[in-house]
């Protein structure tokens, strides 16, 4: 099956005001640019350079659906990843109180392991395009499998305006701003790739 045609999508500035930390600053008409191969072929996102209101350019942001985890390879310029697990409740995940949480500063050749159930988001902090290649599925018989896939659960993060910190330029560098929106999440700061513990069992 020729997929071609349909494999690449952009997220537009309507759709981010729903997450970012300034909703009515201005910004690019496309944020960043998706063409999905699925686990086979790779995914590759594109992220444009530059801020909307101080905060630096970044993806919407989602939890899995399911036990699905995903490796991100950081092929161009330099991001910083933000991925947070929520407290479980006795009737599930509860979208405010974060447990557990990290912001890792990744260039190219570094791997960012993303585990089932941890939210994730990756945010583009340098001056150039940010390119990552990652292994996620794609189901094109979706009605938006390429823009917004089955697997991901986006409704927590539109909830709360976006994850528990936003990235922000303060002088040239990436500072994390907390989200006033969450009750609880652990207090972070941003570390290298190699410090990062996540890793896939093998
Ligand atoms: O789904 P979003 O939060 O908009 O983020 C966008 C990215 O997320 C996923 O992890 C995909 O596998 C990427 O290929 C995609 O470009």
């Amino acid at each position: 099956m020729d997929h071609s045609a349909q494999q690449h999508a952009g997220r537009s500035h309507e759709k981010m005001r729903e997450v970012l930390m300034h909703p009515d600053a201005p910004g690019p008409a496309i944020h960043y640019h998706m063409i999905r191969g699925g686990s086979g072929a790779r995914n590759i996102t594109v992220w444009q350079p530059g801020t909307v209101g101080a905060e630096y350019i970044k993806t919407y942001g989602h939890y899995h659906v399911g036990a699905l985890d995903e490796v991100y390879w950081t092929l161009q310029g330099e991001g910083v990843a933000i991925i947070q697990k929520r407290a479980e409740g006795a009737d599930g995940p509860i979208d405010d109180e974060i447990e557990d949480a990290y912001a890792v500063h990744v260039r190219p050749g570094d791997a960012l392991y993303m585990p089932p159930g941890w939210g994730h988001l990756v945010v583009n902090v340098g001056p150039t395009f940010f390119v990552t290649a990652d292994d996620s599925p794609v189901d094109f018989g979706e009605s938006d499998g390429v823009s917004l896939p089955g697997h991901a659960d986006y409704e927590p993060v539109r909830r709360m305006r976006g994850f528990a910190y936003y990235v922000v330029d303060e002088a040239g560098k990436p500072r994390l701003v907390p989200n006033p929106l969450y009750r609880r999440a652990p207090d972070i700061r941003i570390i290298a790739a190699a410090d990062y513990p996540l890793k896939r069992e093998s």
